[in-house]
């Protein structure tokens, strides 16, 4: 388990990473949410050990990782914000470049480099030169270079930003590949709401260098309130259906709206089967149901009084 305590930056005056209490278990995907200026990559480049901490601990599997950088480097895979890539070498010869700065060789060198093109889709385009590519496909190589050595744990830091929504797409799916198949531990930060919504099993909200909330999306999301609303569409008004949805235990209440009802539940307690199945003994067809929960994006408005992307 890499864990964080108490993880402290102060650059001069300014205090870009606040007492930031972390931890990533094997096998997690783990997101770290945020508006720029959180503090996001003076954390990240802190675990990784390019920035020495203020104050505070790090620590792998228990071990001192700030007096031992070493023991975590070989684990970690790093993609840094910045496109760091020679434009005038083709994706094959980056990356091959980089292989050897991990120190592979020969046929080890050769199949890994083959390996990662093929992760992250440009093998068939590998002997192109990088200042060719779009920047979604650069980012990818970027994203190669990270798993040359097979990390454990891959940390990204806002990989997405700025780039082609096919690219986008692309690197998500491979997120998820990444730690569904093959089981590899991710930290995934972004101020993009819906991909740490899409990609994450526990998510950190951060804020001027502060951890403001953490917990799973539903955890989060129960910050907030504890019903939800369905509204309803239906084909015509009834009266005896409205009735009998207020007689519902966990169905906290009825309203009516121009195109049928709205009503408010218990936060994971509705059961739309039933509802379909008292419509139907009703006489009445549902055209449509939206279920309105609230978003990490209302969390954040809640706990800060700001939008993510202000
Ligand atoms: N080397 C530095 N010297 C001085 N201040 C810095 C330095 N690096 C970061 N900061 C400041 O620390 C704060 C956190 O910055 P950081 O880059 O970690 O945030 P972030 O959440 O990653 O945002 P972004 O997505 O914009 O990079 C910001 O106010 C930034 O100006």
């Amino acid at each position: 388990m890499l864990e964080t305590e108490s993880l402290r930056k102060v650059f001069k005056k300014q205090v870009a990473v606040d007492d930031v209490n972390l931890y990533l278990k094997q096998g997690e995907s783990v997101g770290l949410l945020g508006p720029n200026g959180a503090g996001k990559s003076t954390f990240i480049s802190m675990i990784a050990t390019l920035t020495k901490p203020s104050s505070g601990m790090v620590t792998w599997n228990g071990q001192d990782v700030i007096k031992n950088p070493n023991i975590i480097r070989p684990t970690l895979g790093v993609v840094p914000q910045e496109i760091a890539l020679y434009k005038e070498l083709s994706a094959y010869e980056n990356v091959k470049f980089f292989g050897r700065i991990y120190r592979l060789k020969g046929k080890e060198l050769e199949s890994r480099v083959q390996e990662v093109l093929e992760l992250v889709g440009l093998k068939d385009r590998q002997k192109e030169l990088v200042k060719n590519y779009s920047g979604g496909m650069q980012r990818r190589i970027n994203i190669a270079v990270a798993l040359l050595h097979d990390p454990e744990i891959i940390i990204m830091d806002e990989p997405t930003v700025g780039i082609d929504p096919q690219s986008r797409h692309y690197i998500l799916e491979m997120v998820k590949r990444l730690n569904e198949e093959k089981a590899m531990t991710v930290l995934y930060t972004s101020h993009y709401m819906e991909e740490v919504e899409r990609l994450c099993d526990r998510i950190y909200i951060m804020d001027h260098g502060k951890v403001i909330a953490t917990g799973t999306k539903e955890e989060l999301t129960s910050i907030l309130s504890s019903e939800e609303t369905i509204q309803l569409e239906l084909d015509q008004p009834s009266k005896p259906f409205e009735e009998a949805l207020k007689e519902q235990s966990d169905v906290l209440k009825v309203t009516e709206w121009e195109k049928g009802i709205k009503l408010i539940v218990a936060k994971n307690t509705r059961r739309l089967a039933g509802i379909f199945q008292l419509a139907e003994h009703h006489q009445v067809s549902i055209n449509s149901v939206d279920i309105q929960v609230p978003t990490l994006e209302d969390v954040f408005l809640h706990l800060t009084g700001r939008r993510l992307r202000d």
